[in-house]
């Protein structure tokens, strides 16, 4: 366990303020497949929001890039107003602050759990280095906290979008109780690290590998013949990086932004792929790109059903059984536990996919 330096691992969980709620042990799943971005300085964005609770997992007021310097304050005025006059029923309400060395972030902080602490349920933190920056919001966040009279810790998500905060993503993960999860930043990344793709998120035509020359004696024959190429996910290596090191400390990992909004295909690739690699959800930057979020990271009713077969065929869950020609085993079980567990927690909060989960044979409740 990374605990914060010159501390024990008992202490790991002690409040960091006297009067901050006690952290938590662990952090309960809560589906969050559409984090949805809105900027509450937008009037017309921000008049949707109301309507937009109970349609997504997530409602965030984003007050960082995407918002213009001169709308900062606004912006987080708006979102404390939000806050406050809007009941999220089964939405949870997070926000994104301004990075830790910009002139906003304080006020941000300190305005934001002052005001709607109470609503909060998640800060992202952009631009994360290192453990350092974790632990620097971690006590201003217990001493707003105990100001503010919480009765409930506010949670911490990183964005990796720097090349110190890849290398740095185990420890990241594990600086505070408070860490519910990452998400990739594509964009920032792409930057930080000099990569030379302009898009926010996604693939790029140029990142490819080309099927063999057609002659395997004679290479040199073959290279101008006609051969098929197989664009690569530039984002592999590092959604794969994340995925372990949340798996390592049970945080949630998530893909980030998919810029373009009208390829709503390219979009929902992306999405599936981080789906499939272990990423619990993903940006969603404009109405049309939440369906595809929602339909994305809830698993498909025809995964969830033969999950269900393999559970009910391998009994008390140990030995081998062939299911469909196939060997089913304690390893498969426990994937398939994974796809269960999953379309059971969504189920209970979507009652569309409970409908579908139902058809196909029900959920266990
Ligand atoms: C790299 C990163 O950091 S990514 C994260 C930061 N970026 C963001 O948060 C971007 C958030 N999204 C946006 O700002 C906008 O969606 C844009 C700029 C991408 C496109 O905006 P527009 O050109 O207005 O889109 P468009 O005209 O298609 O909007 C259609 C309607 O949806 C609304 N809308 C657009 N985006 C959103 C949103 N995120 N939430 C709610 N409503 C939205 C518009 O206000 C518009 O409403 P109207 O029909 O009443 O006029
Ligand atoms: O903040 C997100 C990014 O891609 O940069
Ligand atoms: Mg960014």
């Amino acid at each position: 366990m990374a605990a914060q330096s010159a501390t024990s691992a008992k202490d790991f969980f002690r409040p960091l303020a006297v009067g901050a709620p006690q952290p938590l042990r662990e952090i309960p799943f809560r589906p969050s497949r559409a984090i949805h971005f809105f900027d509450p300085s937008n009037a017309k964005m921000a008049a949707k929001v109301p309507g937009m609770v109970g349609t997504v997992d997530v409602l965030l007021g984003n007050l960082e890039d995407a918002v213009k310097a001169d709308n900062k304050e606004a912006a987080r005025e708006g979102l404390v107003e939000i806050g406050r006059s809007t009941d999220f029923g089964p939405t949870q309400l997070w926000t994104r602050v301004n990075a830790l060395d910009s002139p906003w972030v304080l006020d941000d902080l300190t305005r934001l759990v002052g005001e709607i602490g109470d609503k909060l349920d998640v800060v992202m933190v952009p631009k994360v280095q290192g453990a350092e920056d974790i632990h620097y919001v971690d006590r201003l966040l217990a001493q707003l906290e105990a100001k503010a009279g919480l009765d409930r810790p506010i949670l911490v998500h990183a964005i990796l979008e720097t090349a110190r905060g890849v290398a740095n993503v185990e420890e990241i993960c594990g600086a505070s109780p408070r860490m519910q999860g990452l998400s990739l930043g594509p964009a920032d990344l792409a930057a930080d690290r000099r990569m030379k793709t302009t898009r926010v998120g996604g693939g790029h035509p140029g990142y490819l590998v080309r099927e063999d020359p057609p002659s395997p004696t004679d290479p040199a024959a073959g290279v101008d013949a006609r051969r098929a190429t197989y664009q690569q996910d530039l984002w592999h290596y590092t959604i794969a990086r994340m995925v372990d090191a949340c798996a390592m400390h049970g945080i949630y990992p998530y893909y980030g932004p998919f810029g373009d909004i009208a390829d709503v295909t390219a979009c929902e690739d992306q999405f599936r792929n981080a789906f499939l690699l272990g990423c619990v959800g993903a940006w969603t930057l404009h109405p049309k790109q939440v369906d595809v979020a929602r339909r994305v990271f809830s698993p498909s009713a025809d995964d969830v059903a033969h999950a269900r077969r393999v559970v009910a065929a391998m009994g008390d869950g140990t030995g081998a059984v062939m299911l469909d020609g196939k060997m089913e085993d304690d390893a498969s079980l426990k994937q398939c536990l994974v796809m269960v567990e999953l379309a059971e927690q969504l189920a209970a909060i979507d009652p569309e996919l409970k409908a579908q989960y139902d058809a196909i044979g029900g959920t266990d409740d």
